[in-house]
C-alpha cells in the first residue's frame, strides 16, 4: 500500500500516525482548500494505546502506520476522545485486528458509539467509562481525563499524558490543513487555520470554553505540547493556543466592517460598494464579500473578529435570495455575541428580502442598527448617497 507519511515520534515513544486527507475540500460543508489531517496517536508503554482513530475510509492507512512500530493485534487501550466519525469510524476496523482492546470514553461517549456502531457489534466492546479527574496507569505513564462537554459535542473528550506534558485535545485547538509538517512552528499562517477552525466549530461554545479552560487551569497542567485530532502539533509555546482561543472565546476585536450581499443584476451590489465607500470615507477597514465568490468558512472567521456588518439581499420570490437564507442559517446557528447588523437591498415591485433578513436573526443576540435601504430596482444616485451615509455611520459605530 501506498503509505508515504512514516509515523512521527513526537515525544519518546508517542507517536502521530494518523492520515492525511489532501484532497478534503468540504468538512461537513465547511470549506478546506487546504485540505486536512484526521490524527490518532500511539503511545507504546507496558500497554499499548491508541488514543482516537481516524475516518473509516483510512482505517487500513493508519493500521499500516500502527504496524511500522508495534503490532496492531497488540494494542490495548483505546481512547476515543470523541464520538464523531472523523475520530471514531475506523474504531470497527481496528476492533477487528486488536479485538481484545479496551475502550475508553465518556458515559456519553460510550452510549454515541454504540449508537453509530450498534451494526458493527459494538454492544460486545470492551468499554471503560471515564470522567474529569479520572487516571489510567499504562506502565510508567499516565493518562488524565478531562470532559470537554460541547467542545463540540456532548461526548467530547480530551487526553493529558502527565508525564510527558501531552495534551491530546481532539478537536478543540485543531485546523484544517493537510501537510507533511506535523509542528506549528514548522507551517506558515496556522493562527489563521485555527482562528477559522475556531470561528466555524466553536464559536457557539464560546462560554463553554471560557469555563474549560478554567477547569484547566485549576487543574495545574503544566502543558508543553497540545496534540489536536486536525492539523498540526502545537509545540511551540502552547500557550499562544490558549490565549488565542481565550481572545475568539470572548468576542469581537477588530474596528472593521464587512458588507457581505448577494445580487442577480447588479443593484444590490451597486449598494454594497456604496456603503463600503462610505464605510472606508470614515476612517474604518471595510471588507466586501460577495457570497457566491466567497468561501463562507473565511467569511465566519471574518464575520467572528469584528462587531459591525451589513447584509444585502435583491428581492427574489417574495423573499430574499437563497445563498442569504442559508448564510444567515448558518450564521443564527453559531450564536455570535456582540455584533451590530444593518440591512440592505433592491426590489422589483413587493419586496420582501429585508423583512425576510430580519426575521432570520429577530430572535438572536444581534443589534439591528439604522433603518434598512431598499431601492426599487436599480439605485439612483441620491439611493446611492443613501448608502453612503450608511456606510459612514457604521464605520463610526465600529470605532466607537
Ligand atoms: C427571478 C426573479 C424573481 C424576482 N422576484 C421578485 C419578487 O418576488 N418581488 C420583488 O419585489 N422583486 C422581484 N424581483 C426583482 C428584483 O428584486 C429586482 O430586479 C432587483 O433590482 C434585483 O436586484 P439585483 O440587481 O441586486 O439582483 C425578481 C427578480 C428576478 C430575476
Amino acid at each position: 500500500m501506498d503509505t508515504p507519511e512514516e509515523p512521527l515520534e513526537i515525544a519518546k515513544g508517542v507517536y502521530w500516525v494518523g492520515v492525511i486527507d489532501w484532497n478534503l475540500r468540504d468538512f461537513h460543508g465547511y470549506e478546506t482548500p487546504r485540505g486536512g489531517t484526521y490524527n490518532a496517536y500511539l503511545i507504546v508503554n507496558d500497554k499499548i494505546t491508541l488514543i482516537d482513530t481516524v475516518k473509516a475510509s483510512f482505517a487500513d492507512e493508519m493500521i499500516e502506520r500502527i504496524s511500522r512500530i508495534v503490532d496492531p493485534s497488540k494494542i490495548d487501550y483505546i481512547v476515543a476522545n470523541h464520538v464523531e466519525m472523523d475520530h471514531s469510524s475506523a474504531l470497527p476496523r481496528v476492533l477487528e485486528v486488536a479485538p481484545n482492546a479496551k475502550i475508553f470514553a465518556t458515559e456519553r461517549g460510550k452510549t454515541g458509539l454504540n449508537e453509530y456502531y450498534a451494526e458493527s457489534g459494538c454492544s460486545g466492546w470492551n468499554f471503560e467509562t471515564v470522567k474529569t479527574g479520572d487516571e489510567l496507569k499504562i506502565g510508567k505513564r499516565t493518562l488524565m481525563f478531562i470532559e470537554a462537554v460541547m467542545l463540540h459535542w456532548p461526548d467530547s473528550m480530551q487526553t493529558y499524558l502527565k508525564e510527558d506534558n501531552i495534551l491530546f485535545s481532539n478537536d478543540a485547538f485543531g485546523q484544517h490543513i493537510a501537510t507533511s509538517k506535523r509542528f506549528d512552528d514548522q507551517v506558515e499562517d496556522v493562527m489563521e487555520d485555527a482562528a477559522i477552525y475556531f470561528a466555524n466549530i466553536l464559536t457557539p461554545f464560546s462560554s463553554r470554553i471560557l469555563k474549560h479552560l478554567e477547569t484547566v487551569g485549576k487543574l495545574g497542567l503544566q502543558i508543553d505540547m497540545i496534540a489536536p485530532s486536525h492539523g498540526v502539533i502545537w509545540r511551540n509555546d502552547p500557550q499562544r493556543i490558549i490565549d488565542a482561543y481565550a481572545k475568539w472565546a470572548s468576542g469581537a476585536s477588530e474596528q472593521k466592517v464587512l458588507v457581505i450581499y448577494d445580487s442577480m443584476w447588479g443593484s444590490t451590489e451597486m449598494m454594497a460598494k456604496a456603503i463600503a465607500e462610505g464605510v472606508r470615507a470614515s476612517g474604518t477597514e471595510v471588507v466586501l464579500f460577495h457570497l457566491r465568490k466567497n468561501d463562507w468558512s473565511m467569511l465566519i472567521k471574518e464575520l467572528m473578529e469584528c462587531r459591525v456588518f451589513a447584509l444585502g439581499s435583491p428581492t427574489m420570490h417574495n423573499g430574499m435570495f437563497f445563498t442569504m437564507g442559508g448564510f444567515l442559517t448558518y450564521l443564527k446557528g453559531l450564536r455570535p455575541k456582540d455584533k451590530k447588523v444593518s440591512f440592505f437591498g433592491s426590489y422589483g415591485w413587493g419586496g420582501g428580502a429585508i423583512r425576510q433578513m430580519e426575521e432570520a436573526l429577530k430572535n438572536t443576540k444581534m443589534e439591528f442598527v439604522e433603518e434598512p435601504l431598499k431601492v426599487k430596482f436599480r439605485p439612483e444616485r441620491q439611493d446611492l448617497e443613501g448608502c453612503r451615509q450608511l456606510g459612514i455611520k457604521l464605520g463610526e459605530i465600529a470605532r466607537s
